[in-house]
């Protein structure tokens, strides 16, 4: 491959070439996400005597009759500490946002894309600078819920539990969504009371979160991305780093207090007592013990802010979950434990791109917000692939959807 060229140039979904008729950004502390609506421009109108779609959608205006346009939601990821990547991507494809605008000659004319999260601030200069691109700030907070909301309308089987390596859809009924807890798991986390669309309120947050399991990971295993580290922790045994219950009531349960002698009493605990350096541990087994750490506080920090405003259902969201078994079941058991069966774990199958998505929605000088609007996304359910991300960074994921206006 020629070293000039971005890892994603040359490399794009056939998808991607066509028209890109809206875009949104969330660039959080450690991942950029890109949400974005694509439609092939020969056939992405329906029931409109061929007419083109910025035609069948301003005459839908006003009217009774009903536009279709017939296209594909998109999902990306980059890390935001290689934001030239994501800068690289969007130059590459067709960008044509409102219908209207197309981004031959950055610096000529400018282009207004919604844009959250922390690096929709630090990086205002160098979309503009390198892509003519005006980054329209929406407040990360609003998104995050918006897109939430969204979703589990929107997408069937969007929200599943996962309880002994069993994931369980859920449907939701959109009379009886609210209230709930949300939590998005990135670098921190944050816990928001939703009780509808746009009326929250951040309760809670934690500075333990994905960036402190990723941070710490890279620090003691010496791994070298994300996913080694995730791999690693599938392998490894906690209780040779976590002091059980058991090991300090020589083997037996402590079942006045309700404790069973497998329950870490503490965690990285059992290292104190070892006359071990680092390089003595496998960093398979210290990579579980920090995913089990993470996983365990926020699910219980989840549980008490939810017992705090009575809420049942908890919706666990941000790239930190990346679908992993061990992540979910530790969080669901950990809720589970804590309320006694009362509250239940939930995630989300766009776990990571619920500010992305808000922020999509957020826009209001395009035709396809007026489109979108209204009207639900329909997606064909045989197009959802199980795991929203499988893996690979760079993978994405696209939705078959068609918007309707009216
Ligand atoms: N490929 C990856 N590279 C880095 N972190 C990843 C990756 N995949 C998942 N993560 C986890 O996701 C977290 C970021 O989640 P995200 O919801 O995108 O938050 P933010 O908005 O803070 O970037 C990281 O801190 C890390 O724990
Ligand atoms: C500051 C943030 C909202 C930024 O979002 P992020 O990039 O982590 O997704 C988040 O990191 C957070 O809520 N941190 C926890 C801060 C606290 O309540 O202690």
């Amino acid at each position: 491959m020629d070293p000039r060229k971005s890892e994603n140039e040359g490399n794009l979904d056939p998808d991607q070439s066509g028209l890109i008729y809206q875009m949104a950004l969330d660039i959080g502390g450690s991942l950029a996400k890109l949400v974005y609506f694509t439609y092939d421009e020969d056939c992405a109108i329906e029931g409109k005597d061929g007419m083109s779609p910025e035609k069948a959608v301003a005459k839908s205006k006003g009217s009774k009759s009903c536009a279709v346009l017939r296209g594909k939601l998109n999902f990306k990821i980059f890390e935001t500490s290689k934001i030239n990547d994501c800068l690289e991507f969007i130059k590459s494809v067709k960008l044509r946002l409102g219908g209207c605008q197309r981004q031959e000659n950055p610096g000529s004319q400018a282009i207004a894309v919604k844009a959250t999260g922390g690096g929709a601030y630090k990086y205002t200069d160098l979309f503009k600078e390198r892509l003519g691109i005006n980054l329209d700030k929406e407040d990360e907070m609003d998104c995050l819920v918006a897109g939430a909301n969204f979703l589990l309308k929107a997408v069937h089987q969007e929200a599943y539990t996962y309880m002994g390596g069993q994931k369980q859809f859920m449907d939701v009924d959109h009379n009886d969504l609210y209230p709930y807890l949300l939590v998005s798991i990135g670098s921190g986390v944050s816990m928001i009371k939703v009780e509808g669309d746009g009326k929250f309120e951040r309760v809670s947050g934690t500075s333990i979160g994905g960036g402190t399991f990723w941070g710490l990971g890279k620090l003691l295993t010496k791994c070298k991305n994300f996913d080694e580290l995730l791999e690693l922790s599938y392998q490894g045994n906690n209780r040779v780093i976590d002091m059980l219950v058991g090991d300090i009531y020589g083997g037996t349960d402590y079942s006045k207090i309700g404790l069973s002698s497998t329950t870490i009493a503490s965690s990285f605990g059992k290292v104190i007592s070892n006359d071990k350096e680092i390089e003595d541990y496998k960093a398979e087994d210290i990579a579980r013990s920090l995913l089990r750490m993470i996983s365990n506080n926020i699910g219980q920090i989840s549980y008490l802010n939810a017992l705090r405003f009575g809420l049942k259902r908890i919706f666990f969201g941000g790239f930190f979950i990346r679908s992993h078994p061990f992540t979910m079941d530790t969080i669901s058991v950990a809720v589970n434990f804590w309320s006694k069966g009362e509250a239940k774990a939930l995630f989300l199958q766009h776990e990571g791109f619920l500010g992305a998505m808000g922020a999509f929605m957020s826009s209001d000088q395009h035709e396809l917000k007026k489109l979108l609007e209204n009207k639900a996304v329909h997606q064909q359910a045989s197009s959802i692939k199980a795991c929203a991300i499988a893996g690979d960074l760079h993978g994405d994921e696209s939705i078959e959807c068609c918007v309707y206006s009216v």
